[in-house]
């Protein structure tokens, strides 16, 4: 069965970056019929908090993406001990002392000789007396995994084939002299334990990549396909993070943005195919095709989820906005009528509140110096409550044959009298609406 999996580190507020992540793994599953795993990469201890893991959860409900299970590394540090011994049994993980400052040195000395700075593999060497006489000086040791000295290959889902030659790359380091595991280490155990059939990241693991195919096979795992996805940044180019909070889905969300606005800009965004709204994860799903994608960096700009914003709010029935018109103050026997005329004017649904004032209390008129005897005598004219959707047309006709004015001249100063702007919903519906006029 197709399994994938999202995999953040809880140690801040996701962002837009980590979405394109979550959302590529979620709908290669749901378009399959498979299983989408969440999974909490918390064995940092220091930097992963539970504040931030619930933050996850939130975000990735707020925008339907649930998650078939959920998996925290905190509760696998067994199974990963365990893998470790069986990776040690079979020679491919190894002590290691050098301190960074050592590592620093032996890198610089590379290349100044003109060598690639990969580590020299020194701990391998090492005989149990000189382990034991390190140990004795006070040095603590670290465990690397040996690789295979071979090109390591795989057809990636985006960025097509990708040939590594492992001799260029330095040993990973996998559990460190406190004993935490790490990433490297941990996901590959996980993703092999785990079933995970298909891994959709940002190309800043392409390293990592080639490193766990080997650990992968070397647990006797068969690795899952890969596809590494293009990082996006802000729209100046700037770096998106977690630690920064920079276009985080949180804040995204108190702006008020719509989820499915969001999540159909994503699922397009640095593809081939247009970004239109729509409204369901599955008419997501369906027309989602990895290889459509490009490798070059995605810029993401916040402003193109207001359209989409804007859109999917005007489309969304009574119903679903009832709740919040009522909690309002809008009284049940106008709250559709307001939703009616509202929804044409609004991008964010806080921006109903502005509406609601305006007819609960009235504008401020806005009267241009030129138009306030026309005003005055417009306001003298109009005619008893209740007022209804034809008050607007007799009004202004009565006004038009006393005063003469007609087409712009005679609408705008009225509207603007009436709602302190020079534009918004057709008179006509918003007058029954108007309870308050201040020249009234
Ligand atoms: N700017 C980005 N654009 C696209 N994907 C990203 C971006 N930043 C991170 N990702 C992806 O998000 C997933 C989750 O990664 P992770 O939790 O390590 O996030 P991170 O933002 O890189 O973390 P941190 O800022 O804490 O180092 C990874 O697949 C990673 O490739």
């Amino acid at each position: 069965m197709t399994t994938t999996r999202f995999a953040p580190s809880p140690t801040g507020h996701i962002h837009v970056g980590n979405l394109r992540t979550a959302l590529m793994n979620y709908l290669i599953a749901r378009k399959a019929g498979g299983s989408f795993i969440l999974r909490l990469d918390d064995t940092d201890r220091e930097r992963s908090k539970q504040e931030y893991a619930d933050g996850i959860q939130r975000d990735l409900e707020w925008l339907g993406l649930t998650w078939d299970r959920i998996e925290r590394q905190s509760d696998r540090l067994d199974r990963y001990a365990e893998a470790a011994d069986q990776l040690r049994a079979a020679g491919r993980l190894y002590e290691v002392f050098e301190t960074p400052t050592e590592l620093d040195l032996k890198r610089k000395k590379q290349l100044n000789m003109g060598r690639p700075p990969v580590y020299d593999r020194a701990g391998l060497a090492l005989s149990d007396d000189q382990k034991a006489a390190l140990r004795a000086e006070g040095r603590e040791g670290y465990w690397r995994f040996k690789l295979d000295q071979d090109r390591i290959e795989w057809p990636d889902g985006i960025i097509g084939d990708v040939s590594i030659d492992a001799a260029s790359v330095s040993d990973p380091v996998l559990i460190r002299a406190d004993g935490q595991v790490l990433y490297t280490f941990a996901s590959s155990v996980d993703d092999v334990d785990m079933g995970v059939t298909d891994i959709v990241r940002g190309a800043d693991h392409v390293t990592n990549t080639a490193t766990q195919i080997q650990i992968m096979q070397a647990m006797g795992g068969t690795p899952p396909r890969f596809a590494h996805h293009s990082l996006l940044t802000g729209p100046q180019g700037e770096e998106l993070s977690k630690r920064l909070g920079t276009l985080s889905l949180r804040d995204l969300r108190e702006q008020g943005v719509a989820p499915e606005a969001l999540l159909s800009l994503m699922a397009r965004l640095g593809s081939n195919q247009p970004v239109a709204l729509r409204l369901s994860l599955d008419e997501l799903a369906e027309g989602f095709d990895l290889s459509q994608f490009g490798a070059s960096p995605t810029k993401f700009d916040a402003e193109d989820l207001w359209p989409l914003t804007r859109e999917r709010n005007q489309h969304l029935p009574f119903d679903a906005v009832a709740d919040r018109i009522a909690a309002m103050g809008v009284p049940a026997e106008v709250a559709p009528q307001f939703w009616a005329v509202a929804r044409q004017n609004i991008t964010r649904l806080d921006d109903l509140d502005g509406w609601w004032t305006l007819m609960r209390d009235g504008a401020t008129p806005v009267i241009d110096a030129e138009d306030a005897d026309f005003v005055r005598q417009a306001l003298d004219m109009l005619p008893p409550r209740p007022w209804t959707a034809a008050t607007w047309g007799d009004w202004t006709g009565a006004v038009k044959a006393a005063t003469g004015r007609k087409g712009k001249g005679l609408f705008m100063p009225l509207r603007k009298a009436l709602t302190g702007m020079d534009h918004g919903p057709e008179m006509a519906e918003l007058m029954p609406l108007l309870q308050t006029v201040h020249a009234d």
